[in-house]
C-alpha cells in the first residue's frame, strides 16, 4: 500500500436505517472503510447488500444513523447543506449506470452544467466542459444530444461531466452496467487512465468481475456489513475463472 499515502475516506461503524413507516431495513450495520488517496476500491456483493447505500452515505448523498465518515479530513455528515453541497461540487464526481443527461442540452452544455451551478463564468465553464470532453475523445461530439450518441459515448459523457473539476474522489455506480461488454470494457480503460493521470481516488459499485479486476482492491459486502476483501490478483484470477478474463 505504499504507492498510496494519505486516507482520503475514512468511514468508521457507518449504520443506516431505512424507515419505510411499516418496516425498518437496516442496510448498513457499523461499516468501517478506509481509502487512500490515488486509490481504486471496488464494491460487490449480492443485490439489496448495502452497496448503493454505502455509497450515497460516504459521498453525503444521504443522511446515516450513526458511525462518522471523514473525507479529506472533513466531517461531510455535520456540514450545513450549502457547504456540502459545495464540497461535493469542487471535490467529487459521481457516474451512475443510467447516464443522468439531460435531454435537452447539448453534450458539452451536459458536461458544463455542475460548472454554471456552482458559479463559474459561462465562458469559462466552455473552455473546462470542452477540455473534459477532449480527455474522454468526445470533442467533436459536443454539441450532440444525448439522443445522438452510443451509451458509450453517453457514459464517456457522465465520465466527463463527473471529471471537469478535475476532483479528488469519483464515487461510480454500476459505471458499464448498462453496456456491452466490449464497450464496457472501453469504458473501463478511461477510468483507469484517467486514475492513473490525475491520481483520483475511485469507488466503484460493480456486479462485474471484470471491472472489479481493473481496481487496487475489491470488498465484498452481504447483508450490510463487509465480509471479505481482495487484490487486484484474486480478483483477476477469479474474472479469468468465471470466464470473463
Ligand atoms: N429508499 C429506500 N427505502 C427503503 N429501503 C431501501 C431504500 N433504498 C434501499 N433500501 C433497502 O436497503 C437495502 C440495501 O439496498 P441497496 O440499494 O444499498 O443495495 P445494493 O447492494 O446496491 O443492491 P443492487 O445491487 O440491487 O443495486 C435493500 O434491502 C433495499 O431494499
Amino acid at each position: 500500500m505504499n504507492e498510496f499515502d494519505d486516507v482520503v475516506i475514512d468511514a468508521r461503524d457507518v449504520v443506516k436505517t431505512y424507515d419505510t413507516g411499516t418496516v425498518q431495513v437496516q442496510a448498513l450495520r457499523g461499516v468501517s472503510l478506509q481509502v487512500r488517496r490515488g486509490e481504486m476500491v471496488a464494491i460487490m456483493g449480492p443485490s439489496g447488500c448495502g452497496k448503493t447505500t454505502l455509497l450515497n452515505c460516504f459521498s453525503g448523498l444521504d443522511e446515516f444513523d450513526s458511525g462518522t465518515v471523514l473525507i479529506a479530513g472533513q466531517d461531510i455528515a455535520h456540514m450545513p447543506d450549502d457547504r456540502k453541497t459545495e464540497f461535493r461540487a469542487r471535490d467529487m464526481g459521481f457516474v451512475f449506470q443510467t447516464y443522468n443527461l439531460l435531454p435537452v442540452l447539448s453534450a458539452v452544455e451536459n458536461v458544463e452544467l455542475p460548472l454554471i451551478v456552482s458559479g463559474t463564468r459561462p465562458k469559462v465553464a466552455r473552455e473546462l466542459a470542452l477540455e473534459a470532453l477532449d480527455r474522454v475523445g468526445l470533442r467533436a461530439w459536443a454539441n450532440q444530444r444525448p439522443a445522438q450518441l452510443s451509451g458509450g459515448q453517453r457514459q464517456r459523457v457522465t465520465i466527463a461531466r463527473a471529471l471537469v473539476n478535475h476532483p479528488s474522489i469519483v464515487w461510480a455506480d454500476e459505471p458499464t452496467g448498462a453496456l456491452d461488454s466490449k464497450t464496457a470494457n472501453e469504458i473501463m480503460d478511461l477510468i483507469v487512465e484517467l486514475n492513473a493521470a490525475e491520481r483520483q481516488t475511485c469507488v466503484i459499485v460493480t456486479h462485474d468481475p471484470k471491472v472489479a479486476a481493473r481496481c487496487h482492491r475489491t470488498i465484498h459486502m452481504a447483508d450490510g456489513v463487509i465480509v471479505r476483501e481482495d487484490s487486484r490478483e484474486t480478483m483477476q484470477t477469479a474474472a479469468a475463472a468465471s470466464g470473463a478474463e
